[in-house]
């Protein structure tokens, strides 16, 4: 297998409505494209999804651009691979930058699947036909638009609800939500908006019968997370603090949560999600697939992930019309009661719908 040319794509797509969490709120989703073409013209596609700005980690749109184009694609192209895993290998020099690596890595990943002409959940070992999925709802302006939203998507069968608190925006919030549907399974995200002295407050969540709190302290942090989890009765779920098997590993061992959101992206890609996930699955963690406001193709390769059998979790991959008026993909992600269909066909199982990615596309080079 060999990448012989890439073509690197800006894109910037309109999001139904703005999302609010404990950084601030947006509404355009800028982000990049990775599509990598073999000897015989097949494209396997990748998303990078860092932010336009570093809110979520140190990644952004631009220092993306910039590693791929002047270290990840120079190493890569042309290079003779006979699996993706010698993507991370080849990679492994460089600090960091997962995003930027798991783009490459995931369309190399798909083209991998594609020449074997089996679907990429398939290649990855996964053995769901079918996936539970949750969703993410952000910060609202009041209680009840919040509930309203709720009742929504409890209607359309989502497994799970997980809502964005923060200071000024937990206790009484959950509180409602709880007093308002009693049987829900229910979640909360805080993105790293409190810190050890907020552990009275935390403690006060245990009340609500949650799923679990996804990393309420620091982003970098594993330490105090420890200390908060043995106070808690609610399984602390860590997502930024994770970008790595090594990390994933010291957590455990020393307490730091019970749960483990693993999202491509943050991890490195496909290849250190499959570590992650086999070593959380020996250690009795269960783990789920978290979101980045992927569009399509980003949304199907969570997909084929969640498909490995320690994702015993609902996750974030929410329908494509969750965010998007149109997405990349054809067919769109559907979700029927809670449920989506893992594709059968080799790849991704979503075609990218060329049209509507040059209609959103801000800017894109070839390399060759
Ligand atoms: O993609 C989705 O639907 C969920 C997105 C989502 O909840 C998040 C994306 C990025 C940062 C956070 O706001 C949050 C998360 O941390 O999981
Ligand atoms: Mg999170």
């Amino acid at each position: 297998m060999k990448v012989t040319e890439v073509v690197l794509r800006h894109m910037k797509m309109r999001m139904k409505a703005p999302f609010t969490t404990s950084f601030g709120t947006f509404q355009d989703k800028e982000f990049l494209l990775l599509e990598a073409k073999d000897e015989n013209g097949v494209s396997g596609w990748g998303e990078s999804v860092a932010f336009h700005s570093p809110w979520y980690n140190e990644e952004t749109l631009k220092t993306n651009w910039h590693m791929l184009e002047d270290f990840i694609i120079p190493n890569l192209l042309n290079k003779e691979m006979q699996h993706p895993d010698e993507v991370s290998e080849t990679l492994s020099y460089i600090r960091k930058n997962n995003m930027a690596k798991s783009a490459f890595e995931g369309a190399v990943w798909e083209l991998y699947a594609k020449q074997k002409g089996i679907p990429l959940a398939k290649a990855l070992g996964g053995t769901a036909n079918e996936i539970e999925v949750g969703i993410s709802i952000g910060i609202q302006d009041s209680i009840d638009e919040l509930l309203n939203l709720i009742d929504e998507y409890v209607k359309e069968g989502y497994k799970r609800i997980k809502v964005k608190i923060k200071p000024g925006w937990d206790v009484e919030v959950m509180r409602e939500v709880r007093k308002h549907f009693p049987d829900v399974a229910l979640m909360a995200d805080a993105n790293s908006a409190y810190t050890l002295e907020d552990i009275n407050l935390l403690k006060q969540l245990d009340e609500f019968d949650l799923m679990m709190i996804e990393q309420p302290l620091a982003s970098d942090d594993i330490i105090d997370h420890a200390v908060l989890q043995r106070e808690l009765i609610t399984p602390v779920c860590l997502d930024e603090s994770i970008h790595s098997y090594e990390d994933a590993r010291k957590a455990i061992e020393l307490g730091s949560c019970k749960i483990i959101n693993i999202k491509i992206g943050r991890v490195g890609g496909l290849t250190e999600s499959k570590k992650i996930h086999d070593l959380c699955q020996e250690r009795g963690i269960p783990v789920w697939c978290g979101g980045m406001l992927e569009s399509g193709i980003g949304r199907a390769h969570n997909i084929a992930l969640t498909t490995l059998s320690n994702f015993i979790m609902p996750g974030d991959t929410a329908a494509s019309s969750r965010y998007w008026e149109k997405d990349l993909i054809d067919p769109e992600v559907t979700v029927e009661d809670g449920m989506i269909k893992v594709p059968g066909k080799p790849g991704l199982g979503y075609e990218p719908s060329y049209e509507t990615i040059k209609q959103f596309t801000v800017f894109e080079k070839s390399f060759s």
